[in-house]
């Protein structure tokens, strides 16, 4: 049976773990290392599947928790699944909705069967269960889809990191045993373990073991340092197959992202760039621009002067400033399109650095002039 997705490392920038790859899915074959913009609700807010398409995206993100609970995946699945809902021809990767459990719901009980919760829309206790998670996804067919997993909190004591990691491996195992697709949707395990590099090892050897298409690195990006990340990344990745995609999780600004490369991960995604967009705020190569700041009333600069994107070739900072005080719609859709260009474009420029053997003055190039060297 030919596997969901495919994976071809291309080739190895010669002086860090980065690696330059092609991600074969029954959506089309995109290079990696890649971003993958998040669309929450089946959409990328404020952004049309064919802005998404101008601007070099190749998988996005849907939501299994959200979409679950409203419109439904019954809805979804009658619609054709996902890119028929939401009119988007590549790839598409949901999360298995553990994570928005977490961080969204009101009360949460994990048990051995699943994990229990209050609906933040409308207070129903609700049960999630790996089976159930595999299910929605199915139903909601994305290219890429997450087994269910637990994301600790990354300072919880060594006991309970342990506990956590083999309910998870367990979990993961549960929801291969319940995925109805495999060969046209890819199961990903999603790798846990805190800051501990004895249960990384465990919970990576757990799942390699159960051979997955892909894995995930989870459990990060959740209130740890960008250092402490880093050495989890250091010890992690290498505990992964170098043939199989690895995914780090919830991660998106340009340093992390560059270090996330660095250290041989393939596959990002962040809510960042549409997040801060709606409250104004610009990924430059000058560091972030705050547009709604009085200053920029009468600058009529774009956004960025060293960006080509249609945004920056055609609005200025007092038009985009101005629409967004006003709380035009049109505002925000201006930053979210920048924001995504900039972080699509910053990894095309990492391809193209692993291609050159120059990854790491890249990174020298980046930390300097975005400001990520200022302390
Ligand atoms: C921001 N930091 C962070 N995000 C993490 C996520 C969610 C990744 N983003 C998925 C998404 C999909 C659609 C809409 C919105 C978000 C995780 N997901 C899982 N399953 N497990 C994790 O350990 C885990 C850790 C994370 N850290």
């Amino acid at each position: 049976m030919d596997p969901a997705v495919k994976y071809t490392l291309i080739k190895k920038e010669k002086h860090t773990g980065a690696r330059l790859g092609l991600l074969e899915t029954p959506h089309g074959t995109f290079e990696t290392p890649m971003f993958m913009p998040v669309g929450t609700e089946a959409t990328v807010k404020n952004m049309s599947p064919e802005d998404l398409e101008k601007i070099g995206a190749s998988i996005i993100l849907s939501n299994t928790y959200h979409l679950w609970l409203r419109p439904g995946e019954d809805i979804v699945k009658e619609a054709g699944g996902l890119h028929k809902f939401m009119n988007w021809n590549k790839g598409i990767l949901t999360d298995s909705g553990g994570f928005q459990v977490f961080s969204l719901a009101k009360t949460r009980d994990i048990t051995e069967a699943g994990v229990h919760f209050r609906n933040h829309l409308n207070g129903r206790r609700e049960f999630l269960s790996p089976e159930k998670a595999i299910q929605i996804e199915n139903d909601l067919g994305p290219d890429i889809m997450m087994s269910l997993d637990e994301c600790p909190p990354f300072f919880e004591s060594y006991d309970y990191i342990k506990d956590s990691v083999e309910r998870t491996s367990r979990w993961a195992e549960r929801g291969l045993r319940a995925h109805r697709n495999p060969d046209w949707q890819a199961l990903f395990g999603i790798v846990q373990g805190a800051g501990f590099e004895d249960l990384r090892k465990q919970s990576a050897q757990d799942l390699v073991s159960m051979d997955f298409p892909g894995y995930s690195i989870g459990g990060l990006s959740v209130g740890e340092s960008k250092e402490e990340m880093n050495h989890v990344l250091d010890f992690t990745a290498p505990f992964l197959p170098e043939n199989k995609p690895r995914y780090l999780m919830g991660v998106g600004s340009a340093d992390s992202l560059i270090d996330g490369v660095i250290r041989g991960i393939d596959m990002f995604d962040c809510v960042l760039p549409t997040r801060i967009a709606r409250n104004g705020t610009c990924m430059t190569t000058k560091g972030r621009l705050v547009v709604k700041n009085a200053k920029y009333a009468r600058d009529f600069r774009p956004l960025d002067e060293n960006c080509d994107c249609y945004v920056c070739r055609n609005y200025s900072r007092a038009y985009i400033r101005h629409l967004i005080n006003a709380n035009e719609l049109f505002g925000t859709h201006l930053t979210s399109y920048h924001n995504l260009y900039f972080l699509l474009k910053l990894m095309a420029d990492v391809r193209q650095s692993i291609r050159d053997d120059n990854l790491l003055e890249f990174r020298e190039h980046v930390f300097e002039e975005y400001g990520f060297n200022k302390k």
